[in-house]
């Protein structure tokens, strides 16, 4: 039988043992299944409490058991979950039990939300969003997955997909009446009126992809600095570890470090890098290479230098934001003519908190508005640019025929199509399933 056909099933909750494990059965014979394991079905969508049997008349365990017929299922097919004692030979008991039934075989990774998406229970975009909740270790990230996962971005972009195809039948329907006068050049006023509206909205929409993609990956912020300024040192005060290997010699850390911050519930990644300085050591020098490329890719650069030295504010290949901090405070001589956006001690614990308060506020800056209803993927972010740029080359082909225009604004609507999934994406689907833990 196809792949497709055949009935899947796996543990969907986690790691054993636990209080209890969900088993998800979807296909059609899973609620032939179910009879067969509890002697009866259950009504819909409602728990049913019963001694699972294997067909030898073996009890297996005792559970909760709910059934939800398609097409009123996460998958769209027949679906089935079974509520058991969560132990790992209880587990296995059942999914070998399950193993014997016709046509029946464990789910591959994100198979269930593959079947969704192909039974029109999903698109793209939430599919991405749900992939992206079960991830989210965040606050922010939580509140951005769920905006995905709930559809609200797949409205905004199946309503400028609508727009754009009403668009474009107004101006087909003046090309076939080209010859005539009584079409009202008003109509195409209107539609190009739309349309630069349209661009407008989709330029602001996209210049918040930059913001989306940070809360969702994480603000890239790196510690860079001379040796022995004190960067290993700081790294392991915020994640309050022993991360890095911290010495008094200058030229410690050669490999590039990073951990992850929770910071007012948004995702930092923190890194830690080479001291930099003039060097012939050859180990040293490809930790300094590092150290300079893991900078000209940074949001944030944290620069640092022992209180009484300068601190570098120039990185090759680095255009953003970088704070200056002078360290060692709780050892420095009051006075000094350097200059620092902030002063702190990983020793004493000196400027960590203001230092929290900066990062904040470098991410609240970024955010232009309260809403996260934001692209959050390159694949998203190219597909808008593709989308945007062909609304204005429609708008701006003046001189061209309107059937040009017209077939700018059918590229356009097509770009936004592939991020919901409604214009061909089967070349994508095996990545971004390949991102899912079986059982979802
Ligand atoms: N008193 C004091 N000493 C510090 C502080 N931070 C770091 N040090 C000391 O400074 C020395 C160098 O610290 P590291 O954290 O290894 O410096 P680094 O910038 O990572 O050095 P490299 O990896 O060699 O580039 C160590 O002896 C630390 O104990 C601080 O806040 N106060
Ligand atoms: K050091
Ligand atoms: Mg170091």
């Amino acid at each position: 039988m196809h792949a497709a056909n055949q009935t899947i099933y796996a543990l969907s909750s986690g790691s054993l043992p636990a209080g209890v494990a969900v088993i998800r059965i979807c296909g059609r014979n899973a609620l032939h299944a179910v009879e067969a394991l509890i002697g009866f079905l259950p009504p819909a969508r409602q728990a049913a409490l019963k001694t699972i049997r294997t067909r030898n008349g073996l009890i297996l365990d005792r559970g909760l058991v709910l059934i939800f017929p398609g097409p009123g299922s996460f998958t769209g097919e027949d679906c089935a979950e079974i509520q058991v004692h969560g132990g790992k030979a209880v587990v296995s008991a059942l999914l070998a039990e399950l193993e014997s039934f016709d046509d029946c075989r464990l789910a591959e990774h994100g198979e269930f939300s593959r079947r969704a998406l192909e039974n029109g229970k999903m698109d793209l975009v939430e599919v991405e969003g749900l992939a992206d909740l079960i991830g989210a270790e965040t606050e922010m990230q939580r509140r951005l997955a769920i905006e995905h996962a709930a559809g609200g971005l797949s409205d905004l972009y199946e309503g400028w997909a609508d727009r754009l195809t009403r668009a474009r039948a107004l101006i087909e329907a003046e090309l076939d009446f080209a010859d005539e006068d009584d079409v009202p050049g008003s109509v195409s006023d209107l539609v190009w009126r739309d349309m630069e509206r349209l661009r407008s909205e989709l330029s602001v929409h996209l210049a918040g992809a930059a913001f989306g993609e940070i809360v969702r990956d994480g603000l890239r912020v790196v510690i860079a600095g001379p040796p022995n300024a004190g960067k290993s040192s700081l790294i392991n005060a915020l994640a309050k570890r022993e991360v890095a290997i911290v010495t008094d010699i200058a030229g410690t850390t050669r490999d590039v470090l990073h951990v992850d911050l929770n910071i007012e519930g948004y995702a930092v990644r923190l890194y830690d890098t080479a001291g930099l300085r003039e060097t012939e050591e050859i180990v040293e020098r490809e930790g300094i290479r590092r150290a300079l490329k893991t900078v000209a890719d940074a949001d944030l650069v944290l620069s640092l230098a022992e209180i009484g030295h300068v601190a570098q504010t120039d990185f090759p290949g680095f255009s953003g934001k970088v704070l200056t901090l002078g360290t060692k405070a709780d050892i420095a001589d009051a006075a000094t003519d350097a200059d620092y956006d902030l002063l702190i001690s990983s020793i004493s614990g000196a400027g960590l908190r203001q230092l929290h308060q900066l990062i904040l506020a470098d991410l609240q800056e970024r955010s232009a508005s309260l809403s996260l209803a934001l692209p959050s993927r390159l694949r998203h972010r190219n597909l808008l640019s593709q989308s945007l740029q062909a609304l204005v080359a429609a708008l701006e082909s003046e001189d061209h025929g309107l059937d040009i225009r017209a077939e700018y604004l059918r590229q356009s609507g097509n770009s936004l199509g592939r991020i919901t999934g409604r214009v061909d994406v089967e070349d994508l689907l095996d990545v971004i399933f390949s991102e899912f833990c079986i059982g979802k």
